[in-house]
């Protein structure tokens, strides 16, 4: 593994480990994106999948919201939908409608057509050089998150073929061919693995699984098509670092709307377990201390639409609701386009400055 400056600010890594802080750690999700001019302008020369497949951009728009805000962590750039892209299919990023597959999985039988056992370093070595050119120009600064999509929300795309509200194609074929899915879930899942464990040989530093569809399965589907890989995911990047004998790194599972299964992802080897706004923080540490699970999230975006006044208010509430052992502060879902940036400034200083307090006080 290549040498990297040592980490100065390792908040993230210690609240992920539910270790002593002197403040509450916070990123946010998407914090590169359209609500900042200098993202418009780097995606005004380059289509969206030219920033992901070169690194000196991929770098550049990683490093971008740290210039402006006190963020204790960066997120590499690129996308989920990479990984569908590994296993050869087509994805197209359109202005205003979001990720498309020309060729969705219509029928099962399309499932043998996908690339078996793709060669991750040769499909993806362009995230991986993304990730070490960042780690370098980061100087350690703060540490920096590699991640994947969940195979339930990536196989909700290749059969979709795109977003949608209800992702009726995908569910449908949970029930109609219900072998098929498994067998498309478990290509995915080991895939994800090899990703996952090369991003930390190439310098992510904590790694984050975004199951952002989990809220369209119900508790009995989701136990079955989404937590077992999700689990597996865990447990397999675990094992394989510590075979290779690479140190551990803090594993983050998103399950966006996986209210329902909070006590069952707090039974999986991952480390952090981040919450959308729909759950109540208090009711959440009920439930996942027990497991010694750290949480992150979980300030409703929108909040950042209203007053600095109403913004500094939610934020102070939710830090106090989830107490500064073990938090990671986040929202519940990504930056919208239309946010302004310095909505999301108020809520990274809040969360410091109430933090400490909070610590201060206790
Ligand atoms: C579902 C999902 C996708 N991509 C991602 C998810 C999981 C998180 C979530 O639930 O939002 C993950 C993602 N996508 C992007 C990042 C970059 C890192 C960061 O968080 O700053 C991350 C972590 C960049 C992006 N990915 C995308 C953009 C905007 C596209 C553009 O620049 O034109 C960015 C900055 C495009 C994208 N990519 C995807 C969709 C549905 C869209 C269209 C929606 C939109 O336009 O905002 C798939």
């Amino acid at each position: 593994m290549t040498d990297f400056p040592s980490l100065k600010n390792d908040l993230l890594i210690r609240a992920a480990y539910c270790e002593e802080v002197e403040r509450t750690p916070v990123w946010a999700m998407r914090q590169a994106g359209r609500y900042l001019k200098e993202f418009q302008e780097v995606r005004a020369k380059h289509d969206f999948f030219t920033v992901c497949r070169t690194p000196e951009l991929a770098c550049e728009v990683t490093l971008q919201p740290l210039r402006r805000f006190d963020l204790d962590a960066a997120i590499i750039f690129s996308d989920i939908l990479v990984i569908p892209q590994a296993l050869g299919m087509e994805v197209q990023m359109v202005p205003g409608k979001g990720p498309v597959f020309p060729k969705p999985l219509i029928h099962p039988n399309e499932i043998k057509a996908l690339n078996q056992d793709p060669d991750i370093d040769k499909e993806l070595g362009y995230v991986f050089d993304a990730i070490t050119l960042t780690r370098k120009k980061l100087e350690g600064k703060v540490p920096l998150i590699g991640f994947s999509g969940a195979p339930w929300t990536l196989m909700a795309y290749m059969v979709e073929g795109g977003s949608s509200a209800t992702f009726s194609k995908a569910r449908a074929w949970l029930f109609q061919y219900p072998e098929e899915s498994e067998l498309l879930l478990n290509l995915l899942t080991n895939t994800i693995i090899k990703y996952l464990v090369n991003q930390v040989k190439a310098g992510a530093q904590t790694l984050q699984v975004f199951e952002s569809h989990a809220g369209i399965l119900g508790s009995s589907t989701f136990a079955k098509f989404s937590l077992q890989y999700l689990s597996r995911i865990a447990s397999g990047v675990k094992k394989e670092l510590s075979d290779l004998g690479i140190s551990r790194v803090p594993l983050i599972v998103f399950a966006k709307g996986a209210h329902y299964a909070l006590e069952e992802l707090s039974a999986t080897d991952y480390d952090v377990i981040s919450l959308d706004w729909t759950i109540d923080p208090k009711r959440a540490r009920e439930i996942s201390s027990a497991k010694g699970k750290a949480l992150q999230g979980n300030l409703d975006p929108a909040v950042l639409y209203g007053s600095p006044d109403s913004i500094n208010c939610a934020t102070k509430r939710m830090v106090e609701a989830f107490g500064a052992r073990g938090h990671i502060a986040n929202l519940g879902h990504g930056m919208y386009p239309d946010l302004k940036p310095e909505s999301l400034k108020a809520f990274v200083d809040t969360v410091h400055s109430a933090s400490q307090e909070c610590i201060k006080n206790s």
